[in-house]
Formats: structure tokens, C-alpha cells, sequence
């Protein structure tokens, strides 16, 4: 079945998309990229959603315009993706998270993905799954990550314990036992690690008066020296301590959050890089804290992916704290393209839930039970 997987995820870069031949059993799938491109948003688009995701009010009705604006793109960039081939018979599209609470106590969480699955089939006339946290989210979990059950069918390996960890806006990670254990799949974990790029995406933006978005291959961060005083600090932040099933986003990791750390940084006297190489060791530190805190076992390879990957500056750090037992590679490196990981994702989920096989993992979200994710659009 050919399927197109959409996503923009909280670095709100663009709209990565994923054509995808996906073929076996739903239990058994193997899935070919065929294609992959990202669609950078218009700037314009881009703050407007950013600053949706700061906080700033809408109205009802700009809240649709912007919800079709973003469908449009979303259409847009499937017609795109398969010009070249034959039409796919389904789409996937996570769209865009603009809001995300996660469940507390009986209160269930709320999240919102813009770009509605309804108008992306229409402008395309190809059946869309979108809306895929809400059944999860119903059932008292968090509604991510949902990545983990991917992780689960195509990364993990037989006798080696893996940890796949996005660094994308946000940070994520699935922790894979080796699959000859026993109940395998009852001993997989995954929740949202805190910050992956985007405490440096916005401290970089604020340093070069918008003129850079991220620090390119971590070049910038590499010339400064981490305070681990400050960082040890920074570390003490409740989210890093609190327990999973857990999930956070742009609300807590705010601009806000970080004219905090500019501020401390400011009474250490710390110069720019420094401050940088401080904001990017945090973000390794709090992932590999979360490994050493949290999981049953320290994994024998980390498996990266998301755009933060190519920071060679965390990557470093990121070693650095894991420790020397730890092999730091890509998906890339097992055959899994590390760029559209997430939107191959969501063309896979599509098809499950084209297929009624369920997409979410309760052990991983806290939701109460399995639940087929996503709502069709014929
Ligand atoms: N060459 C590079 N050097 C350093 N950082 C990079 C590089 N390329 C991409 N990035 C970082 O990766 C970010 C984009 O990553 P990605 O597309 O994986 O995020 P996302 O999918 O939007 O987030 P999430 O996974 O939280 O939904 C950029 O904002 C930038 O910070
Ligand atoms: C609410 C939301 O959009 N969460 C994203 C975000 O970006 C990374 C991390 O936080 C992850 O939990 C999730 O996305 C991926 C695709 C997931 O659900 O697995």
C-alpha cells in the first residue's frame, strides 16, 4: 500500500513529508521510503503559529482560518510528494501541535493538532487519518509519544538493548529490550525526555536578533565552556525528576522559560557561547539523567534521529554523559532514515488504523487501554 505520512513537529521548521510502500502484515510490516521532503512553512505562517504556541489569544474564527491555512499546506505538500508516482491510496497526517496538557490526576489532557484531516481529503482526494493523540488521550493517557510502537516494529534487534532518541523540539525516547527476552514487549518505555533543540533554537534566534533560527552543526556552542554549576541547577527543573508516563512541550519550554535561564546565566556573567554550550548541555544532561533515573537498564546503543542529530556539539555531550558503554549512532546507520522517522511514522499508523490494529502503547502514554488511533476522512 502506498501511504503518505505528514508531520510538523514543535520546531514548527516545516511540513515533513514521506511516501512510503508499506507491505507484509500489519503485524509484520516493512515499510520503503520511496520519497522524503521537508516544505518549509512561509515565515509569516510560521510565527503565527509560534506565537499560538506561546500563548497569544484567537479568536474562533482565526483559529479556522489558520487551521485551513495550515491544511492547505499539509494538501499541498502531498500533491507534491508524489508527482513523480502513482497515487497514494492513503494519507497519514499528525498536523500541527499548537497546545498540549498532559492528564493530571482525574482530569483528562488536552491537545490540539491544526490542520484538519477533513480539508486535507478534500484538496486531495485521497482518504486522510488524522486526530491520532485523542483516543489515547480519552483513555487517561497522554497521547504521546506515539512513536515508541514504530520504534518497536522496525528498530528493535534481537539480542541488543536500543534506545531510539529523538531530538527534534522536543525531546523522546523508546527504550527497545532485546526481543529474544522474554515479554519483550512488555518491558518497552518511552516518554518525552524535555528539551531537544528547542531551548537552543531560541536562544540562538534571540542572540542573532532573528537573523539565525539554530546552531548550525553546534558550531557556535562548541566555541563556549558549559557551566555545570548552572546546569546542575537547571537540572532540578520537576520535570526532569517527575516519573513517566510523562509528555511536555512548547508550554513549559517557553520563551518565558528561557529568559529565566538568560537571566542566571547573567548573574555567572557568562558570555554568549557560554551560555550556549550551557542550554546544550542541559538538554544531553536532562536525556541521559532520564536513562540513569528511569530505566531498568542503561541500553548498549542509542539510536538518534531528529534534526538535533546533526548538532555535533550535543552529540558530544550527549557521549559525554551516556558514558563510554554507550554506542552513539543513528537510525541511519540501521536503515531507518533519520530526517522523515516521524512522518514514516505516521503513514505506518495510518495504515494500522486503516487495518484496526491498534497504535498506542499503555505502558508508554498511560492510557488505560490499547485504542486504534485516528479518525477517518474518506
Ligand atoms: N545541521 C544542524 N545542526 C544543528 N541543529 C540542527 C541541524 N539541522 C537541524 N537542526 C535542529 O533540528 C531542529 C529540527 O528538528 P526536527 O525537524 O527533528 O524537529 P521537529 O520534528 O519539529 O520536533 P519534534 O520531534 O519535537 O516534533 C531545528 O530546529 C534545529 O534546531
Ligand atoms: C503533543 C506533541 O505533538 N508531542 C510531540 C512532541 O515532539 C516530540 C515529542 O513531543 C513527542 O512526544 C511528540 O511527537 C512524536 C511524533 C510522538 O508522538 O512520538
Amino acid at each position: 500500500m502506498l501511504v503518505i505520512g505528514l508531520i510538523s513537529g514543535t520546531s514548527v521548521d516545516g511540513i515533513d513529508t514521506a511516501l512510503v510502500e508499506i507491505s507484509g502484515t500489519v503485524e509484520s510490516p516493512q515499510v520503503q521510503l520511496l520519497a522524503g521532503e521537508t516544505y518549509p512553512y512561509s515565515p509569516r505562517l510560521r510565527e503565527t503559529i509560534l506565537q499560538v504556541c506561546g500563548g497569544e489569544k484567537l479568536s474562533i474564527e482565526d483559529l479556522a482560518s489558520l487551521d485551513d491555512n495550515i491544511a492547505a499546506e499539509f494538501a499541498q505538500a502531498a500533491l507534491n510528494i508524489q508527482k513523480e508516482a502513482p497515487k497514494a491510496q492513503l494519507i497519514g497526517s499528525h498536523g500541527q501541535t499548537v497546545f498540549h496538557r498532559p492528564p493530571k490526576n482525574d482530569r483528562l489532557g488536552y491537545t490540539v493538532q491544526l490542520g484538519r484531516g477533513a480539508a486535507i481529503a478534500k484538496i486531495t482526494s485521497i482518504p486522510t487519518i488524522s486526530n491520532f493523540r485523542a483516543a489515547d488521550i480519552a483513555q487517561a493517557g497522554h497521547g504521546a509519544p506515539l512513536v515508541p510502537k514504530i520504534d518497536a516494529y522496525l528498530l528493535s534487534h534481537p539480542t541488543t538493548a536500543r534506545c531510539v532518541q529523538n531530538i527534534g523540539g522536543i525531546g523522546n525516547l523508546t527504550y527497545l529490550p532485546p526481543r529474544q527476552r522474554e515479554n519483550w514487549q512488555q518491558k518497552i518505555f518511552g516518554w518525552d525526555t524535555g528539551p531537544g533543540n528547542v531551548l537552543i533554537d531560541l536562544a540562538v534566534q534571540f542572540l542573532s536578533q532573528g537573523q539565525q533560527t539554530y546552531d548550525h552543526n553546534g558550531q557556535w556552542s562548541a566555541q563556549g565552556q558549559p557551566c555545570s554549576e548552572l546546569v546542575h541547577k537547571w537540572l532540578q527543573e520537576p520535570y526532569f525528576q517527575q516519573y513517566p508516563p510523562k509528555s511536555t512541550g512548547r508550554e513549559l519550554f517557553s520563551p518565558a522559560y528561557l529568559a529565566q535561564l538568560r537571566e542566571d546565566a547573567q548573574a555567572y556573567s557568562l558570555g554568549d557561547a557560554d551560555w550556549l554550550a550551557s542550554l546544550t548541555d542541559l538538554t544531553a544532561i536532562s536525556i541521559a539523567h532520564s536513562y540513569q533515573t528511569f530505566l531498568p537498564e542503561m541500553p548498549a546503543e542509542v539510536l538518534l534521529c531528529g534534526g538535533g542529530a546533526r548538532n555535533a556539539y550535543l552529540r558530544q555531550r550527549l557521549l559525554a554523559h551516556l558514558g563510554s558503554n554507550v554506542k552513539l549512532l543513528t537510525t541511519d546507520e540501521v536503515g531507518l532514515n533519520s530526517d522523515f522517522k516521524e512522518a514514516i511514522a505516521f503513514a505506518l499508523l495510518a495504515y494500522w488504523r486503516w487495518h484496526d490494529f491498534p497504535g498506542n502503547l499503555p505502558k508508554v502514554t498511560g492510557a488505560k487501554e490499547e485504542v486504534l488511533l485516528g479518525e477517518i476522512y474518506l
